[in-house]
C-alpha cells in the first residue's frame, strides 16, 4: 500500500485551514506554508489561524510552520496546494527544490492565468510531475462546515488508484466520507466551471428571479459541464456524482459560497472592482471565467452560461441583456 509520508500544506486561507484540521487529525504532524511570517507568529501565540476559520483551534506543537517554500518542499513528501489560483505561480517561482519525485495534490478550483491550465496540467507540464504523482481534490465542501464538522464527502482523483486510495484515507473521519476517482482533468475543469455558474446563480439571485428559475440555470448548468467535460476530456463518467453536480449544487445554492456572493452583488449593481473590494476574499470564478472562455475557443462548445457571465464580467454588457438572452435559450 502507498504511504504518503510527511504531508505539507502549501497556502493560508479558509480551505487550507479546513485540509489542515482534517490532515493533522490523522497524522498529527503536518508541515504548513504561509507566506507571511507575522500570520505564522499569530498563528503559534493564538492556538488558530489569526485571519480565516478562526473558530477551528489546532495544537501548534504538532505543526511545523514556515514561510519558506523550499523548507517545506526539501522536508515533505506529499504537497496539498490550497492557493488561490491566480497566486500559484507566484508561490512557486521562489522553488529552487525539485518537486517531481513528491505526490503533488492540488485543492484549487481555478486554472493557472495566462497558461489557461488546470493546475495538475500545469505541475506536469511546468515541472515534470508525472500523472502518477499527481492528485485532486474536490467536492461540495465549504471550508466553514468543515470547520463546524458537518458531514462532507470529499472525492480524491488521481490517475494511480492506490495513491488515490491513501490520500483518502487520511482525510477519511466521522464527519468526512472521502470518494476516489481516476478522472482528475474531469473534476479539476468542473470546479472551475461550477465557480462560473455560482456566479451566474447569484446574479440571478441579485436580479430577483426566484427558485424556479434557480433550478433551471442549474439544470442548464450541469448539461454545458457535461458538454464541455466530453469535449476536453473524453472519458466515461458520471456527471450527477457529487463531485460534479453536488460542488456545482452546494456552489450555486449555499450562503457560504464566495462566487455566488460575488454574483449577487453583480446582480444588484455593484460593478466587479467595487463587488471584489467588498468581499475581501477570493471569487475564483471571475478569474475562472475569463481563463474558461479562452479555453473554450478552442473546444468550440456550446456554453451560452459561460458566455454571459464573461459578457457580464468582462465586456460590462449588462446583467438584465444577458440573463434576457440566456432564459430564452433554456431547456
Ligand atoms: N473556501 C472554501 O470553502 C473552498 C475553497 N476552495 C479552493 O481553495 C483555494 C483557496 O481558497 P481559500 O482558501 O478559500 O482562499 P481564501 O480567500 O480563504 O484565502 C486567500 C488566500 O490567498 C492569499 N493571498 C491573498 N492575496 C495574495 C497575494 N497577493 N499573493 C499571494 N497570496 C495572496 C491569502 O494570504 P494572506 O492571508 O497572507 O493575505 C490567503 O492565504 C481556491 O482555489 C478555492 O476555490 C475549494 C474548496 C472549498
Ligand atoms: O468550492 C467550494 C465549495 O465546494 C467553495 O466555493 P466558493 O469559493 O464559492 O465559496
Amino acid at each position: 500500500m502507498f504511504d504518503c509520508g510527511k504531508i505539507a500544506i502549501i497556502g493560508g486561507g479558509s480551505w487550507a485551514t479546513a485540509i489542515a484540521k482534517i490532515v493533522v487529525g490523522h497524522t498529527h504532524h503536518i508541515g504548513w506554508y504561509m507566506r507571511r511570517d507575522d500570520r505564522i507568529e499569530d498563528f503559534i501565540r493564538l492556538g488558530h489561524n489569526p485571519a480565516y476559520l478562526m473558530s477551528v483551534r489546532f495544537n501548534t506543537d504538532e505543526i511545523y510552520f514556515s514561510s519558506d517554500i523550499n523548507k517545506i518542499v526539501q522536508q515533505y513528501d506529499t504537497l496539498v496546494f490550497v492557493t488561490p489560483s491566480p497566486y500559484l505561480k507566484s508561490h512557486l517561482k521562489k522553488l529552487k527544490t525539485r518537486i517531481r519525485d513528491k505526490f503533488v495534490i492540488t485543492a484549487i478550483k481555478g486554472i493557472v492565468p495566462d497558461e489557461n491550465l488546470v493546475c495538475s496540467e500545469y505541475f506536469h507540464q511546468v515541472y515534470d510531475v508525472p500523472y502518477d504523482n499527481l492528485a485532486c481534490i474536490g467536492g461540495p465542501s465549504h471550508a466553514e462546515e468543515v470547520a463546524l464538522d458537518r458531514l462532507s464527502y470529499l472525492t480524491i482523483g488521481c490517475a494511480d488508484r492506490e495513491k488515490a486510495h491513501a490520500f483518502a484515507d487520511v482525510m477519511a473521519s466521522q464527519v468526512i466520507k472521502t470518494k476516489t476517482s481516476t478522472d482528475v482533468i474531469g473534476i479539476e475543469y468542473s470546479s472551475v466551471l461550477k465557480n462560473v455558474y455560482a456566479i451566474a446563480a447569484g446574479i440571478c439571485n441579485g436580479l430577483k428571479f426566484g427558485d424556479n428559475f434557480q433550478a433551471v440555470l442549474m439544470s442548464n448548468a450541469v448539461q454545458e459541464m457535461q458538454r464541455f467535460l466530453q469535449v476536453v476530456h473524453p472519458i466515461e463518467r458520471n456527471v450527477v456524482d457529487s463531485v460534479y453536480l453536488g460542488d456545482l449544487l452546494v456552489t450555486g445554492y449555499s450562503n457560504f459560497s464566495r462566487n455566488r456572493t460575488f454574483g449577487t452583488m453583480i446582480g444588484k449593481g455593484y460593478s466587479v472592482k467595487s463587488a471584489q473590494i467588498e468581499m475581501e476574499m477570493i471569487a475564483e470564478g471571475y478569474f475562472g471565467t475569463k481563463c474558461m472562455k479562452e479555453i473554450n475557443r478552442h473546444c468550440h462548445v456550446n456554453m451560452p452560461i459561460l458566455d454571459a457571465v464573461y459578457n457580464i464580467l468582462y465586456e460590462r454588457i449588462s446583467p438584465q441583456i444577458e440573463i434576457k438572452l440566456l432564459t430564452d435559450s433554456f431547456r
